[in-house]
């Protein structure tokens, strides 16, 4: 007779969980920082509030983003005025939007991470999704399960309106998925595309940051860049004490760039050498905040430059690593990585 405990150590994986393939995406309609106050002030009809364009202007230039990708164009905002207004009845029209649009990036991200794996797409068994733009059911997890034809019997996972820091929240549930579950390959697909675009308020200047920063024009945002920078290093001591480190130079670094002060603030404030904000200044002067999706971003752009670079580890040589999600709450989502190589 087996036993209960039999059963369970034959179902449970062997090894650490292990990340080996990402794949990203994005819309394909880039705008560029330099020309965004100009089309932004133009497409929202708020020409005559000059002030508040110079003072756009002013933060656009301050933001280190060349460039971010929408999905929103010129087109969709004519037909949709209302998105254009600060505040008009519009939830319809973007809702209509993301249900059909955010599975479809997903899409894009997963196939090329799939392509990258090798393996058949019948070997996953584990799907989660997770994205911040609209909210569906069935949810996307079941649209991107259906698009990519897997197989019906795959465990979905959605994750909906966590924020930017959800990007560490799928790879802790990855992580205890993959290694609970013997033979288990868990699909990734963190995809944020925000449609909160919405005019300029001469009262809200919040939402004014907002609409410089993030990769779709989203709305919300505080000033948060102080109170991450306080709290980083107590979740850095709390994670990296058990495995004896205590220079926050001699790991990796992978930070959701929410925006270029609160990279500023954190080097700063742990005395960190410019290097290891690289990948995260990166993706954040390439595509803006976009969100959950970010880390990903960075994560394949450190494995990019450490293979150029030669070095022997995906994590620019270094073998630990942090991976540091900022969102709603404020919550701060920290996660030990390790890199075994290139
Ligand atoms: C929680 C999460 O982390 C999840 C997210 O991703 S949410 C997004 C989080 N991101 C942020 O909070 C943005 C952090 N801030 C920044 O990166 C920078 O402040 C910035 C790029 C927006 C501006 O850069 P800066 O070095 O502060 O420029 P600075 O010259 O001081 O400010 C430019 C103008 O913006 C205004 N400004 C800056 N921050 C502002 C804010 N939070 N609200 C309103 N106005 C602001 C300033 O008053 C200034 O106006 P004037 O030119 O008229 O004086």
């Amino acid at each position: 007779m087996v036993s209960v405990e039999e059963i369970r150590k034959a179902q449970r994986a062997e090894g650490p969980a292990t990340i080996l393939a990402i794949g990203t995406a994005t819309p394909p309609n880039c705008v560029y920082q330099s020309t965004y106050p100009e089309y932004y002030f133009r497409i929202t009809n708020s020409e005559r509030k000059t002030e508040l364009k110079e003072k756009f202007n002013r933060i656009c230039e301050k933001t280190m983003i060349k460039k971010r990708y929408m999905h929103l164009t010129e087109d969709h905002l004519k037909e949709n005025p209302n998105m254009c207004a600060y505040m008009a009845p519009s939830l319809d029209a973007r809702q209509d939007m993301v249900v059909v649009e955010v599975p479809k990036l997903g899409k894009e991200a997963a196939t090329k991470a799939i392509n990258e794996w090798g393996l058949p797409k019948s070997k996953i068994t584990h799907l989660i999704f997770c994205t911040a733009s609209g909210v569906d059911m069935p949810g996307a997890d079941y649209q991107l399960a259906k698009l990519l034809r897997l197989l019906p019997s795959v465990n979905r996972y959605m994750i909906y309106q966590q924020g930017c820091y959800a990007g560490g929240t799928v790879l802790r549930l990855a992580k205890d998925l993959a290694e609970n579950n013997k033979g288990a390959n868990v699909l990734v697909c963190a995809e944020i595309t925000a449609f909160l675009f919405r005019g300029p308020s001469d009262t809200h200047l919040d939402n004014v940051v907002g609409q410089a920063l993030f990769g779709d024009g989203a709305a919300a945002i505080i000033d948060v860049s102080e109170l991450i920078s306080k709290n980083t290093e107590k979740a850095l001591v709390e994670a990296f004490q058990p495995l004896g480190i205590s220079d926050y130079n001699s790991i990796f670094w992978i930070a959701h760039p929410g925006g270029r002060a609160i990279l500023d603030q954190i080097e700063q404030k742990l005395s960190l050498k410019p290097e290891k904000m690289r990948a995260s200044r990166h993706v954040l002067s390439e595509y803006g905040n976009m969100a959950s999706a970010c880390v990903f971003f960075i994560m394949e752009e450190m494995r990019r430059k450490s293979k150029e670079d030669g070095f022997n580890t995906t994590g620019e040589g270094l073998e630990w690593g942090v991976l540091f999600g900022f969102g709603p709450g404020i919550t701060v989502e920290t996660i030990v990585l390790h890199s075994t190589g290139v």
